[in-house]
């Protein structure tokens, strides 16, 4: 958590860039960009692409502009609104993250499939059992073969002269590709 704004940790987000398989060229969408700690990192990756965090909330906003300019980044761009309504005038994506969806899921997961360029690879983070199953399924009925992994990060920590292990809630990573032929 960045005050009250939850960000992806940092084991998270090197499996999730890792399922992405950016290119330097790439437009994102990070839907629920949060923090922007992902975004950030897209946006270091694909360094003559694009990268377009969309994020309802104000506090968010305000970390990601502070992200922005810490890191120097002239391929982010901030997207205050709510998706899907919010993905309407951006360019179409080779990739896109889904790290939130406020009830929005179906809507959100239908515009990326209906703009994903072909090749493109969606990839959906989630922490409830709920919406981990609710994106399996769309993201089954959109693009077929769908990799789903979960994964269980336990920090060392300090406590006296000894180190304890501290688990971290585990996230569900599901990624999907949409076929080059369609
Ligand atoms: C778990 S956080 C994402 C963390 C982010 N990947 C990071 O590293 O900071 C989810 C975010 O999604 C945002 N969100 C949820 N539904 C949204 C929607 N429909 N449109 C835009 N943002 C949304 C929330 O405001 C929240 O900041």
């Amino acid at each position: 958590m960045r005050g009250n704004v939850p960000m992806t940790k940092e084991e998270v987000r090197v499996i999730t860039l890792a399922k992405a398989r950016l290119a330097p060229n790439h437009v994102v969408w990070d839907i629920g960009a949060g923090t922007g700690s992902l975004s950030v990192e897209a946006a270091l990756q694909a360094t003559g692409g694009f990268v377009y965090a969309v994020e309802r909330s104000p506090a968010g906003i305000h970390l990601i502009q502070s992200n922005m300019k810490a890191f120097g980044l002239d391929n982010l761009k901030i997207i205050e609104g709510v998706a899907p309504e919010a993905l309407d005038e951006l360019p179409d994506p080779d990739r896109v993250f889904v790290g939130g969806s406020g009830g929005h899921l179906t809507g959100i997961l239908e515009s990326v499939y209906q703009r994903l360029l072909p090749g493109g690879r969606i990839i959906v983070n989630t922490i409830t059992l709920e919406t981990a199953a609710h994106a399996l399924e769309l993201l089954q009925q959109f693009y077929g073969d769908v990799d789903a992994v979960q994964i269980s990060v336990a920090r060392v920590v300090k406590a006296g002269a000894s180190h304890l292990l501290k688990g971290m809630n585990p996230v569900t990573v599901l990624s999907a590709e949409k076929r080059a032929n369609y």
